[in-house]
């Protein structure tokens, strides 16, 4: 039998989202046309003889998580449940807090998966290798070239055994090209060594560290306090994969990584992918449409577009690389590119919304997205353009690489521009 736990972190935790992380909890966040944390619990769902995944995190539990974790178990036939931890607990506090809950039916593994990624999940392919050698920590492990590889744990392994021989979270300087995926199988032993960092926080006192986390609280980063530490003694192994992965950070790592799940739908879930019908819109590779999406007929969508929940597209507009939320309106003839168009936003007839694309290089195979931050040298870079919920864009006017906050009217156009 076997468990998994996914670690939804919490509000504060998703600055580099805003505005988008205003309306909805990160973790729930549309990718691909479902939530983030929905491909998380396919891929865990599939997996035989799963028994129940639980969510760890410190969001209050609202409305619409409620109804998310209704609606998994339902589609899934499997308890999801959320367990709230009473402060921010790190990585590996809310492991060990709960490891009661964890634990309870003496699962053989768990599986520990961090919200914020986007993967194909080779979770089959990992258990395979805990089940021919069990020990206490199993992490996935991708490549990334030499400069991107300081945003992620980096792993050292023994090539032959693939033993985790030194691990450093975000160095400052180069140590190994194989980074940490936040994706890991954990035989029921590693809640042992979660234990002895609790105790050891507690015999130190409360002493606040750099990052002003609390250890006396609780907190345990898994990645410094336990992989760190334990690298080198046999109990660490790492499980390579070379298929799709990418970190969840920002708003334009979630136009990325829809982009990523969109093109494994073509395995996965083709039902989800538009297909072009006589009189109905010119669908250009990879699109999800919601079924109560209105799409005009004249509209030509594609590639690497979803459309959500009662979203209505006029004649004649262009979508391209975009995700449009819930409700929005793209009046007649509007140009959408390298766009997020938030939950109930109208963008008027003929205008055009336009956003550059940060993609990893494509020459580069080790490549990921980078960790965008918004400026530099004190301007705004290019980037995707985001409006924020109900903004209302006027018609004939253009929009250039902005982000948009909630609520705002506008009246013409813009470039290169935060509104506030
Ligand atoms: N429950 C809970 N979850 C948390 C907390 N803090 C973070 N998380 C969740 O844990 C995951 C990791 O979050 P970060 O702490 O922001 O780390 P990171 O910068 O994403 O780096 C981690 O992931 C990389 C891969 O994406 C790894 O390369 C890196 O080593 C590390 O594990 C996210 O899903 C986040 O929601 C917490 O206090 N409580």
């Amino acid at each position: 039998m076997l468990k998994a736990v996914i670690l939804i972190g919490g509000p504060q935790k998703g600055t580099r989202f805003r505005p988008l992380s205003f309306e909805v909890p990160k973790p729930l966040f549309p990718v691909a046309g479902v939530p983030m944390i929905q491909h998380h619990i396919e891929a865990c769902a599939q997996v035989p003889g799963m028994q129940e995944i639980l969510l760890i995190g410190f969001y209050q539990p609202d409305e619409p998580l409620t109804r998310f974790l209704e609606a998994a178990q339902q589609e899934f036939n499997l308890p999801v449940r959320y367990l709230q931890e009473f402060a921010p607990l790190g990585t590996g506090g809310g492991l060990y807090h709960f490891r009661d809950q964890i634990l309870a039916g003496g699962p053989e593994a768990f599986f520990v998966l961090n919200a914020d990624v986007c993967s194909d999940f080779p979770l089959s392919a990992m258990l395979d290798a805990y089940r021919h050698q069990p020990h206490p920590f199993l992490l996935l492990g991708t490549t990334a070239n030499r400069t991107q590889s300081l945003n992620y744990g980096c792993i050292v392994e023994n090539p032959q055994t693939h033993e985790v021989l030194h691990y450093v979270e975000k160095p400052s300087t180069f140590v190994s090209d194989i980074i940490n995926c936040g994706i890991y199988l954990f035989s029921p032993e590693a809640l042992k060594p979660l234990r002895d960092v609790f105790q050891r926080n507690q015999q130190d006192g409360q002493l606040e560290d750099s990052s002003g986390l609390w250890p006396g609280a609780g907190t345990i980063r898994l990645e410094q306090d336990v992989f760190s530490a334990l690298a080198g003694q046999g109990q660490i192994y790492v499980h390579l994969t070379d298929g799709i992965w990418s970190q969840i950070k920002s708003a334009g790592s979630a136009l990325y990584a829809s982009r990523l799940y969109l093109g494994q739908y073509q395995l996965t879930h083709p039902e989800r992918l538009a297909k072009h019908t006589p009189g109905g819109p010119r669908i250009r590779g990879n699109v999800y449409i919601h079924p109560t999406a209105k799409v005009a007929p004249s509209a030509v969508l594609g590639p690497n577009v979803s459309i959500g929940e009662g979203v209505t597209v006029g004649e004649g507009v262009r979508l391209r690389e975009s995700i449009v939320l819930h409700g929005a309106t793209l009046q007649e003839h509007t140009c959408v590119l390298h766009t997020i168009v938030g939950w109930g936003s109208t963008v008027g007839r003929w205008a055009r919304v336009e956003g550059t694309p940060n993609d990893p290089n494509p020459n580069d195979p080790r490549a990921h997205m980078d960790s965008e931050s918004l400026f530099k040298d004190g301007k705004l870079l290019p980037a995707i353009t985001i409006l924020g919920c109900r903004v209302r864009i006027p018609a004939e006017v253009l929009i250039l690489n902005s982000i948009v906050l909630p609520h705002k009217e506008l009246s013409r156009s813009f470039t290169n521009q935060i509104i506030l």
